[in-house]
Order: structure tokens, then C-alpha cells, then sequence
């Protein structure tokens, strides 16, 4: 179980003082899927950075399984257990696809492995093992590259930043089957941040964030029929992406 409790997250802007996250508490329970939605500059990245020891709280504490993880390295968050795909990944000049799966693995993959990591995120596995994972690729292909390295080690907890963004429609169902899958055979948690209305529909939680604090939290059931209906949203611009079939605004 992850726990998180009243993080803070101030930076020096310019000099200037500026609080990104106010007193944020959540938990992830162990094997369930919390779904973490809000307007854009809400602050959900920032969240999942700080939970990932990508970005330090300067408030609070995080703990996974009891343990106070709070002020432990990239590496440290990643050795407790805690996966991580970045709303836009990072490139790798001169690593091949193939290599980048073993290290996320922490082993050497067999071919056959790659493979089926790779055809789990809806690519064909032969054209990209031995590509570089650099800027050639584009950026839908690195996104689901990225998510397959999450996909090939198993994790207390897997975060996954917009995993929608840039992937085309017939990736993204392979993509909301394996989240299935992950959390059904795997017994892994997930906390995915998501526009996505079939995404927010896989939820158990669901977790609204707004200008860095907690605007709701609850089940599914209590939660989503809100964000539906267009109740408890910021003015202007919080847009939930419904089905398949595009956008769905309300303001
Ligand atoms: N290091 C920083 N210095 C100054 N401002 C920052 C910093 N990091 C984030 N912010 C600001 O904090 C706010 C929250 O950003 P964040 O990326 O967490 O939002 P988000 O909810 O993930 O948005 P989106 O839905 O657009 O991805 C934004 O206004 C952003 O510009």
C-alpha cells in the first residue's frame, strides 16, 4: 500500500516563493487502480514525480508498505518497488529498444520476451529491437516503448503519466487491456493520470486534483458520475475524453 500524507511541494520561482502542491493525502490500496484527474496545471505530474523520488517534497511523507520512503533516490523509489512511464519519455542516444527493456527489467531479456513486450503495447516487434531509442522514433512509439519498460518488471506500484497521450485508438485498447491484465494476474497497483473516460472507468478510486490540492476523492461510483455531470470542476476548462469518439467539454 502506498501512502501518501500532506505533501507539500514548494519551488523558488524567479525568487518568488511558489507552492505547486498544498497538503496532499491519498493511499493506493495494495492490487487496485486509483485513477488522478484534474485540469491541466492541476498538479498531478508533480505528484507522481514526487512519489517517484523524481522531485523532492518539501512537506510531508510518503510511505510504500510502511516504509518511509520519503527522501530516497530515483533509484531508491524504483528499488522499493515503484515503476514510472513520464508523460513525455525521455530519448536514449546510441540504446538500442531492445537493451533499454533489459535494463528496465534488470536482466537480460530473451528475444522472445522483447517481443511480447512489445506487441503488449501494439507495436511489431521485429521492426523495433534493434532501433534506437532516440529522437528517430516518434513520439507515440517512444510513449509505448516507455510503457513497455514499465510492463517488463514487477512493481509494488506502477505510475503512468497520460498514458493516452499521442497513442492511436487500436494501441490504446491493447494498452487498457494490459492495465487490466497488470492488476487482475499481476496483483499490482496502478495509479494512472488520465483525461480518459475509459481509463477512469477501470478505476476502484478516483483522486480530482486542482490547483495542487485534493478537489474529490472516492470510489468510481461516487466520483465519476460527478466529473460526468460536470459537478466540482474549476471553472473553464476541465475536459474529461470520452470513449473513443473524442472530446467531451464542459466548462
Ligand atoms: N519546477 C517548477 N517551477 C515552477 N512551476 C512549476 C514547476 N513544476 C511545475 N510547475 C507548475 O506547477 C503546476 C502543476 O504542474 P503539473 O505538470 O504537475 O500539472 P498537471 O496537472 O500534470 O498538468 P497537465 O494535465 O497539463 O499535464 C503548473 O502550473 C506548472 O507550470
Amino acid at each position: 500500500m502506498l501512502k501518501a500524507e500532506h505533501l507539500r511541494y514548494t519551488v523558488d520561482d524567479l525568487g518568488a516563493e511558489e507552492t505547486i502542491i498544498h497538503d496532499v493525502s491519498f493511499a493506493v490500496e495494495d492490487g487496485e487502480i486509483l485513477v488522478v484527474t484534474g485540469p491541466n496545471g492541476g498538479g498531478k505530474s508533480t505528484i507522481a514525480k514526487l512519489l517517484m523520488g523524481i522531485a523532492q517534497p518539501t512537506g510531508g511523507q510518503i510511505f510504500l508498505n510502511g516504509q518511509d520512503i520519503t527522501d530516497l533516490s530515483i533509484d531508491g523509489h524504483s528499488k522499493a518497488g515503484i515503476g514510472f512511464a513520464f508523460q513525455q519519455p525521455p530519448r536514449f542516444k546510441g540504446m538500442t529498444v531492445r537493451r533499454l527493456l533489459s535494463l528496465a527489467a534488470g536482466r537480460e531479456l530473451p528475444e522472445k520476451v522483447c517481443c511480447d513486450l512489445l506487441s503488449s503495447v501494439g507495436l511489431c516487434a521485429r521492426e523495433y529491437l534493434n532501433r534506437e531509442a532516440d529522437q528517430t522514433l516518434s513520439g507515440g512509439e517512444m510513449k509505448r516503448i516507455e510503457i513497455a519498460t514499465v510492463f517488463a518488471k514487477k512493481h509494488q506500484l506502477s505510475i503512468f503519466d497520460e498514458p493516452e497521450a499521442g497513442i492511436d485508438l487500436w494501441s490504446f485498447s491493447m494498452l487498457v487491456r494490459q492495465f487490466e491484465m497488470m492488476q487482475r494476474e499481476r496483483d499490482e497497483s496502478l495509479l494512472i493520470i488520465s483525461h480518459q473516460e475509459r481509463i477512469l472507468r477501470m478505476a476502484d478510486h478516483i483522486l480530482v486534483i486542482a490547483e495542487g490540492k485534493v478537489q474529490n476523492f472516492g470510489t468510481r461510483d461516487e466520483i465519476l458520475p460527478q466529473i460526468l455531470a460536470g459537478q466540482n470542476q474549476p471553472a473553464g476548462c476541465f475536459c474529461v475524453r470520452r470513449g473513443e469518439e473524442g472530446f467531451h467539454h464542459e466548462a
